[in-house]
């Protein structure tokens, strides 16, 4: 049952229907404190209007957070198109999609997530300029990827000289899993260095890839199967693959000293941030290590500029390190210091925007 209760804490909520194509669209705005909402679309055969309110509600409030940890000049917001990613998509169906982000006027952003395609948003972009990250060819800023898996080793620099007292990445262990587009890059980059690596990956092709990387960059790899990387005999853990992989059971398992990887929702539950903090092991929080995506697309704003993108993606360092000092300070989990980091940064924001933000909303609004 819909109730203003259930987006209290939200600034808007737009349901998107559009009989011609079959579009079925949940918009949602979560605070615009930083600027114009952004934020991916999912496309998903949700069960239920409810399970993807739930979804989307849910996504746009973590944007807010993201946005504010990488110091972009978005807030968040997040939509969801209810539909099957195989049959239901059309050029059409993302047209009309587009007509309904060009109806708020420069409030929402907007680009590929889960189930879309960057050619997806090539044809909403026909119908509005509020959105990111398509094809270079089409004026895009590029395979987020690269910042992506840079930030990762900013975020491992950083975990190194709180851990180590230096941020050099040489000789250390490391767990990486998934070498993907960016599971892959960061294992070049430490292989570079010298280090000893412990890989995984479901697909074989990547293990004889890295291998083969191993043999011209130096460096010395461990292929491990499936779920033995946790408790594999490295120093920091780098998931780049899957969610949920820090729980119960693999925290028993784990001797590594730090975890700071990629992949998105790594903790299960909030409670294993904590749990982490117990045995001593240095949590990453994964919307910060990952964020060079999410400052590369969010960069296309002032049209794409790869300088300005890795002078933000090197941010992490200090970002993660302010993170890390105020988990200490307050003893409370990295987590809980991430959020109260991103708090404090849209608060203090607050008055300052609302002197620039008819400005801001002004030039938005030509750009649309
Ligand atoms: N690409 C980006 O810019 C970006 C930005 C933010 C977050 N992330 C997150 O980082 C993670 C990796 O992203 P990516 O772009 O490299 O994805 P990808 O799909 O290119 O790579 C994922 C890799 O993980 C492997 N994998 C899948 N299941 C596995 C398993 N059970 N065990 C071991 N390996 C497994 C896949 O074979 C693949 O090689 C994802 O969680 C993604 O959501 C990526």
């Amino acid at each position: 049952m819909l109730s203003f209760e259930r987006i209290s804490d939200h600034e808007q909520v737009v349901f998107c229907n559009d009989d011609d194509t079959g579009l079925k669209a949940i918009i949602a705005i979560h605070n615009t404190t930083l600027g114009p909402a952004l934020g991916g679309c999912r496309m998903r055969p949700y069960l239920s209007v409810d399970e993807a309110l739930e979804d989307v509600l849910r996504l746009s409030k973590g944007m807010t957070y993201k946005c504010a940890a990488a110091d972009v000049d978005f807030g968040g917001g997040k939509a969801v198109i209810i539909g099957n990613q195989e049959t239901d998509r059309s050029p059409e169906l993302f047209r009309a999609f587009g007509q309904f982000v060009e109806s708020l006027n420069g409030r929402f952003y907007t680009g590929t997530d889960m189930g879309t395609t960057p050619d997806d948003f090539v044809h909403a972009r026909k119908e509005t300029n509020c959105i990111v990250g398509v094809p270079e060819a089409y004026g895009g800023s590029g395979d987020s990827s690269v910042p992506t898996s840079l930030g990762v080793i900013y975020g491992l620099k950083a975990t190194s000289k709180m851990l180590y007292g230096t941020a050099s990445l040489s000789g250390k262990r490391y767990a990486v899993q998934g070498l993907g587009k960016v599971g892959f890059k960061v294992a070049e980059t430490l292989l570079s260095e010298g280090a000893e690596l412990f890989v995984t990956d479901i697909n074989q092709l990547a293990l004889t890839r890295i291998s083969a990387r191993a043999e011209e960059l130096g460096g010395k790899v461990h292929i491990v199967n499936g779920p033995d990387i946790y408790s594999a005999e490295a120093d920091i853990f780098i998931p780049c693959a899957l969610g949920g992989i820090i729980n119960d059971e693999t925290i028993n398992k784990f001797r590594f000293e730090a975890v700071v990887g990629s992949a998105n929702n790594q903790l299960l539950e909030p409670r294993h941030a904590d749990m982490l903090k117990e045995r001593g092991i240095l949590y990453g929080p994964d919307y910060i290590v990952n964020s060079g995506g999410l400052i590369q697309v969010a960069d296309e704003l002032y049209g794409p500029n790869k300088e300005r993108v890795l002078r933000g993606t090197k941010a992490i360092y200090e970002t993660l390190t302010e993170i890390y000092l105020k988990s200490d300070i307050q003893n409370i989990s990295t987590e809980a210091a991430a959020s109260a980091f991103c708090e404090e940064r849209i608060e203090s924001r607050k008055k300052r925007n609302s002197f620039f933000s008819h400005k801001k909303r002004l030039k938005w609004q030509v750009r649309c």
